[in-house]
């Protein structure tokens, strides 16, 4: 069964003035003086939408500091109160949700390790069901686009409208400089399913550190994100967990002083001629590209015929490495990124194996 999700824009529940979304504030609520004087500074940035703070922090292992729980939501009342600023929990049971919405929590957040567990996401929508609050969702932990998509159609099959998508990037297991690997292609097929779907970059949880928040965010921004979400701490050295990602508010003013923000189109009538022209040439290229890879297949067809007729594998090591390092090589030569040639023979040699098999199967039936 698959939801339709009906998503009411950003700006319906949030009035950010045409501007990205902004939520900041620090990874955990340690303390009351710590969450308010955050948000206090984060608010005289005079940038921030939203304020931020875990409350109950999913660990890896026992033993961590875990947050503080119910503990620390009279301190986020004062936070708002102090500041007029709305403010955002993550949570993961019944009991949080209702928690949270008690002490006037204004969004709540699915996190990554729950988003992972379609029980426990189906659990949280059914304790949303008739309650009018923004849900975001962040990515599941591993690179599974379906967990994700199957996250947002379990709020919206529970009613809920007010959604939108954090990207906090993904665990899988290969050596990067970041903590999370963006995999930035993950949210670009988030977005062509849920066109309507507000997206946030999390730059603190892809980063892992601060050095690389403001390449992040600026990846976010000129892939036309809808916001950010970044942790911003009063002392983030002394902060008690995710100490390495976290930015004072007035390093992260700075980091949104130099944030460049693209708009989606330019009215320029210049600019706009170019485009078409340029859109049209890219066209034509596409049509060659297409054409050619049939013309491929065709031959492959012809080849595969012989072989089966000759009883030969389909499968020819010697040919497939030549293959691979003749295009590769050529790729360079024309100043391609050299992965991209490789990729993309990986996957016309496994079409031609398809299609061999196919040829040669049907063959078979025949007799
Ligand atoms: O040359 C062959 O024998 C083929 O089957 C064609 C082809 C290809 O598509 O280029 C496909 C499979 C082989 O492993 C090598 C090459």
């Amino acid at each position: 069964m698959k939801v339709e999700l009906t998503v009411e824009p950003l700006g319906s529940w949030i009035d950010t003035n045409g501007k990205p979304l902004i939520i900041a504030g620090p990874c955990s609520a340690e303390t009351e003086d710590q969450l308010v004087e955050t948000a206090r500074q984060l608010k005289e940035l005079n940038a921030v939408h939203v304020i931020r703070a875990g409350v109950w922090k999913p660990r890896t292992r026992p033993g961590s500091f875990e947050g503080m729980g119910e503990a620390a939501l009279p301190w986020i009342q004062r936070a708002k109160a102090e500041t007029g600023l709305p403010f955002a929990v993550e949570v993961a049971t019944p009991e949080h949700i209702e928690l949270a919405l008690k002490y006037g929590v204004d969004i709540l957040w699915v996190g990554a390790r729950t988003t992972v567990n379609p029980f426990n996401v189906q659990e949280i929508a059914d304790a949303l069901r008739g309650v009018d609050v923004p849900v975001l969702v962040k990515n599941p932990v591993n690179p599974d686009l379906a967990l994700w998509v199957g996250a947002f159609e379990r709020l919206a099959g529970a009613g809920i409208s007010k959604l939108g998508a954090i990207h906090r990037g993904f665990a899988t297991g290969e050596a990067s400089k970041y903590r999370n690997v963006p995999m930035w292609q993950m949210a670009i097929e988030l977005k062509s399913i849920f066109p309507q779907l507000p997206l946030i970059g999390d730059p603190s949880h892809m980063a892992g550190k601060r050095a690389y928040l403001n390449e992040l965010a600026q990846m976010a921004m000129d892939l036309n994100y809808d916001g950010l979400i970044v942790e911003s701490h009063i002392d983030p050295d002394k902060a008690w967990s995710d100490a390495a990602q976290q930015l004072t508010p007035a390093a992260f003013g700075d980091m949104l002083d130099h944030l460049q923000i693209r708009q989606v189109e330019s009215q320029n009538l210049e600019f706009q001629s170019f485009m078409e022209q340029s859109r049209r040439n890219i066209d034509n290229v596409d049509r060659q590209i297409v054409e050619m890879l049939g013309a491929r297949m065709a031959l492959v067809e012809r080849l595969a015929e012989y072989k089966r007729d000759n009883n030969v594998t389909l499968f020819q090591p010697d040919r497939w490495k030549e293959i691979l390092k003749t295009r590769t090589e050529l790729g360079k030569k024309l100043n391609l990124y050299p992965e991209l040639v490789e990729e993309i023979y990986k996957i016309i040699h496994m079409e031609s194996i398809r299609k061999q098999t196919e040829i040669i199967h049907s063959a078979t039936q025949d007799v």
